[in-house]
């Protein structure tokens, strides 16, 4: 019967345009010597998904695996091309007769007449792509030393499912690329490394202060590899020989680790001066030798694991160490050769900085970004950890998030600059009783005093721009013994203020209560002023009403504060409660409530602090004009605004500009370019601010022509860069006549992306005037990524798509924005 089979078998094979190939598990008879072809088919059907081909395969998941294998069902079959051949995989499974045994085989089918070109590259193509998906799917290990690495396994692991990658750490750029230039480099080097006759491993050596990211770039690393991690407890190994026994036990493409190395054992540089000092008391066996002979682990010990003999064994290996002061490092350790990189990771720089806050917050700018980064420059300094804490605990409020960091960072400037401890700092910062220990200088004494300098300089300061700057030489004043006096606290709390250091604040709130100023009512303002500045409005009012006199500055700071808070009545009802205290309100009191009464759109309140102000013969300055014109434009007053306008007798830039913003809004374009001349016929030099009203001028009158002008002056006559609103502008004024290209043009010519608003614009411009037109980017897909939350977004793009005839797409985004349960508000107007 079987030679019957095979004499089948022999005529089908020759009639057959086919070959079939068989691939056994096991190699030879016995079956014990295991195929490594078989194992790599099996890992290549799985990487090539063959659910699309097959019709029943086998899943499995093991034990605390999140991945899903796959087999070919027995006797199922696969089907692949290869260079545009067709190939199959059939699985065959067969008992073993009187045994619970499986034969378990691979067959291949392939064209007879390709068998010679095609056999051995595909096969080679299969053991590649097995072996790469082998690296990236397998289950990774981190592992420990258990204390007994003399015995088989001296390691005990768990699953390593680290969330940190080279994408999510934030690092500045040019660490980034040289480490994954590096990383990949080594991974690929095996010919390298046998050829120059090295063995395949690479040393790295990270420090820097705690929470700077080393574990986190670890687990990088190894996820970026896909290697295993071997986590070395050194102080758990009782001698040399049990780490060599570790050192041999652990697997290829992995990463050794060894955390603070300086802590790890007594191997750091303090071994030069003990072996000095034991020479010295005539002690022959230097500590080395003496700690080899109680059987501890050695320098030498360890340097014969990282780069000894020892070290060979096994490939493709990365030792890490790790120190937070690499001075303590033996230097015989971290020399070149042994640790190939020295990778510092210290404090956040500003791309770092801003690295976090995208991934922490999903933002790419912020208004306090300038201010980070000159707190950076000037020496502001905390790590990713104590930055990424911040931005995780003010999560839900970004403002609020990036105040946080500054207010940290400006801290850390005071710190730095005073080159104190902590406990120092604390002291000065927190701890307002350190005051007892000053001695209240006399007048006398404040001007004989070697300091007398240092606070003048001081006062300088606290009217720069940088009232840091103030803060520190106030500390420095106090830490040689120079006391504060009435006169220098206001400019202490102001510089709190301007810098939002509330803490530091409230710690010299105390110490002004201490030193008996706080009844001063102009220290009384400044710390009053200083809590409505930094939004703690009921701080600001207990100073208030614990104020034994009170002037018009302690009420227009009360005022203003609560306005800031947007407890716009409140500040309504303290303003009357000054008019029955018969305070005279001053023209920063009645800015202050024109402001309230924008923010509240009332119009009437406004005009009564008009007629207050012609009532009392108030004198219109400039900052109390600009805001009445500004109130009258806001709620659409124009004529009114202009008889402000033009009875002010003094204007500056921002008045102009706030004239020309509300003739633009007002449709009146013409008459904002002649106010623009004039304005520059006066003399005043026109900002950025000025530029966008004028150019939203001409966009809300359609001024094409008038528009150009004035992008291009301001670009080249005035040399100022164009920001996004002016961007806006001209696409805005494009959009409106139709000129849907010239729009698209300006888009395409910015240097960063449009914002949600450009693109809102150029879409509805589309959508208005019927036109699509070849774009390089798909920008509706843009809109919806910086705006994913917003109905209005899904219902412009689906209109645009069904305009250029895309009835799929838009048919799509209808059905995603109902999927996500988004609405468009519908537009209404006021009649007031
Ligand atoms: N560069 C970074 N990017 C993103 N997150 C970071 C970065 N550095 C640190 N972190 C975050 O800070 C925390 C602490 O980081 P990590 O443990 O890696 O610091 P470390 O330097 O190893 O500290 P230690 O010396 O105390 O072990 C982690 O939660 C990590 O997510």
């Amino acid at each position: 019967l079987s030679l019957l089979h095979s004499i089948y078998e022999s005529l089908q094979d020759l009639f057959s345009p086919y070959t079939y190939f068989e691939i056994p598990e096991f190699n030879g008879y016995c079956g014990v010597d295991i195929n490594d072809l078989y194992h790599h088919v099996n890992l290549y059907l799985n990487s090539i998904d063959p659910s699309a081909t097959c019709r029943r395969l086998t899943l499995t998941r093991s034990k605390a695996s999140t991945r899903i294998t796959f087999t070919v069902a027995p006797n199922h079959t696969v089907h692949d091309s290869f260079n545009s051949h067709r190939l199959s995989w059939t699985h065959h499974v067969d008992t073993v007769q009187d045994s619970l045994d499986e034969k378990r085989s691979f067959s291949l089918k392939l064209p007879k007449r390709f068998r010679q070109t095609v056999l051995t590259s595909y096969l080679d193509f299969v053991s590649a792509r097995a072996q790469v998906f082998e690296r990236v799917s397998r289950e990774r290990r981190l592992y420990t030393n258990n204390g007994h690495g003399s015995y088989e396994s001296g390691w005990v692991s768990v699953p390593f499912r680290h969330p940190s990658t080279l994408d999510t750490l934030a690092l500045e750029p040019g660490l980034k690329e040289q480490l994954t230039q590096d990383l990949t480099a080594f991974a690929n080097g095996k010919e390298f490394y046998h050829r120059i006759g090295r063995s395949w491993k690479r040393g790295y050596l990270l420090y820097g202060p705690p929470g700077s990211g080393k574990s986190s770039l670890i687990a990088a690393m190894a996820n970026f590899l896909c290697y295993d991690v071997y986590d070395l407890e050194l102080t758990k190994v009782s001698d040399n020989s049990e780490l060599r026994a570790l050192l041999i036990q652990t697997s290829n493409r992995s990463i050794i680790v060894i955390e603070d190395i300086d802590c790890s054992l007594d191997l750091t540089t303090d071994r030069l001066s003990k072996s000095k000092k034991s020479k010295s008391s005539h002690t022959h066996s230097n500590g080395s030798d003496r700690r080899e002979e109680t059987g501890q682990v050695t320098l030498s010990g360890l340097l014969n694991f990282t780069d000894g003999l020892w070290s060979c064994c096994g490939e493709e290996r990365i030792i890490v160490f790790t120190t937070n002061h690499r001075d303590n490092v033996d230097p015989a350790l971290v020399r070149s050769g042994r640790m190939d990189v020295h990778v510092r990771l210290g404090t956040c720089g500003i791309h770092a900085f801003k690295a976090l806050v995208l991934n922490y917050l999903g933002l790419e700018s912020h208004e306090l970004f300038d201010m980070v980064e000159s707190c950076i420059r000037s020496g502001g300094a905390l790590t990713p950890a104590e930055i990424g804490e911040m931005l995780l605990r003010n999560k839900r409020d970004v403002d609020m998030a990036m105040r946080a960091v500054v207010t940290a960072l400006q801290a850390s400037m005071l710190r730095v600059d005073r080159d104190l401890t902590d406990q120092d700092t604390d002291d000065f910062v927190r701890i307002p009783e350190v005051i007892d220990r000053l001695v209240l200088s006399s007048p006398e004494a404040y001007d004989s005093s070697p300091g007398k300098k240092k606070k003048m300089k001081f006062l300088e300061y606290a009217k720069s721009p940088n009232p840091v700057e103030a803060l520190k030489l106030f500390s420095k004043l106090r830490g040689m013994g120079i006391s504060p006096d009435k006169f220098t606290y206001p400019f202490v709390v102001k510089a709190c203020g301007s810098c939002s250091l509330i803490g530091e604040g409230r710690a010299v709130h105390c110490m002004t209560v201490k030193a008996g100023f706080v009844s001063d009512h102009y220290v009384g303002n400044t710390l009053l002023n200083m809590y409505a500045v930094c939004a703690e409005i009921g701080l600001s009012r207990l100073v208030f009403d614990e104020m034994p006199e009170r002037d018009v500055v302690s009420w227009s700071s009360l005022i203003g504060g609560l306005i800031n808070c947007n407890r716009e009545r409140e500040a309504i009802a303290v303003f009357r409660q000054m008019n029955v205290a018969n305070v005279k309100p001053n023209s920063i009191t009645l800015v202050s409530l024109l402001c309230a009464s924008n923010q509240l759109g009332c119009l009437e309140m406004g005009k009564s602090i008009h007629s207050h102000v012609i009532v009392n013969d108030i004198e219109l300055d400039v900052s109390l004009g600009t805001a009445l014109l500004d109130m009258y434009s806001q709620c659409g007053e124009i004529d009114n605004a202009i008889q402000v306008f033009c009875s002010m007798s003094e204007k500056n830039l921002k008045t102009w500009t706030v004239m020309i913003c509300s003739l633009a809004y007002h449709g009146r374009g013409d008459d904002a370019i002649s106010l623009f001349a004039q304005m520059e016929k006066d003399g005043f030099k026109p900002d950025s601010v000025s530029f966008t009203a004028i150019l939203s001028a001409c966009s809300h009158s359609c001024l094409v022509r008038d528009g150009n002008k004035y992008f291009d002056r301001m670009v080249n006559v005035y040399n100022i860069s164009p920001t996004m609103e002016h961007y806006g502008c001209m696409v805005d004024l494009f959009g409106r006549v139709g000129m849907v290209e010239d729009a698209y043009e300006i888009i395409r010519n910015m240097p960063t992306d449009p914002n949600s608003v450009i693109l809102r614009s150029f879409l509805s411009a589309c959508r208005i005037h019927g036109k699509i037109i070849q774009l390089n980017k798909n920008l509706t897909k843009l809109l919806l990524e910086i705006q994913p939350s917003l109905g209005a977004n899904y219902v412009l793009a689906a209109n645009v798509s069904a305009v250029s005839g895309q009835w799929d797409d838009e048919a799509k985004l209808r059905i995603s924005m109902k999927e996500k349960g988004l609405k468009k508000s519908p537009g209404c107007s006021w009649v007031v």
